[in-house]
């Protein structure tokens, strides 16, 4: 099944080597079987995924075939949520930031988000009949423990995941409105 009608898609991301592991002779410990969106754990455990993104998936790629299509349906009504799972190490950060080798990044190591803003406000400039409103929360969370990162000042005390009698969940945050 394809579209908005799928609750819940998993992709895989498999990352090349770090400079620092291929040093110390690392070696790569999974399979991807190409065309099956399977990858194979050591001998022959296999799993599969709605997509597999190998070692080799440009950030391009990776948000074109995932991301693309979610922001799209956004705009048609529906809601959409993108989030990195995995161990330390792994890549969450530069699948969804983006990142580079140096503290300066380029467009191509450009992540999820700043992808999914400058699809959000080129799909607003092509319509200029509706009016938008865009907000914006930037949160972490670190060991039980909530940090406003646009208002770096608010004391963690003062945020809660809150849940309406809709189900809805939210936080106690200044949203900030994005021109
Ligand atoms: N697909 C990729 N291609 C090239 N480099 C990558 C890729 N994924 C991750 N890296 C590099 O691997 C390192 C670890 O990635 P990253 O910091 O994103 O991990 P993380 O899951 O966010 O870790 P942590 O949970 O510790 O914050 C970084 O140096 C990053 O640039």
């Amino acid at each position: 099944m394809q579209g908005p009608e799928v609750p819940v898609r998993v992709a895989v991301r498999v990352r090349p080597l770090l400079p620092r592991e291929r040093l110390h002779n690392h070696q790569v410990c999974v399979r991807v079987i190409p065309g099956a969106n399977q990858l194979v754990l050591g001998k022959d455990r296999a799993f599969t995924f709605d997509h597999v993104l190998t070692s080799k998936t440009s950030q391009d790629e990776a948000y074109s075939k995932i991301v693309e299509p979610l922001v799209h349906s956004c705009f048609e009504g529906y809601n959409a949520t993108v989030f990195a799972y995995g161990q330390t190490g792994s890549g969450k950060t530069y699948t969804i930031v983006g990142g580079g080798n140096t503290d300066t990044i380029t467009e191509e190591e450009y992540g999820i988000i700043p992808r999914a803003i400058k699809q959000i406000f080129s799909t607003i400039a092509e319509n200029h009949n509706v009016d938008y409103t865009v907000l914006v929360s930037y949160i972490e969370v670190y060991m039980e423990e909530l940090r406003d990162l646009i208002e770096l000042e608010t004391s963690s005390k003062d945020l809660h995941i809150r849940e309406d009698e809709n189900g809805n969940t939210g936080m106690g945050l200044k949203l900030k409105i994005m021109k």
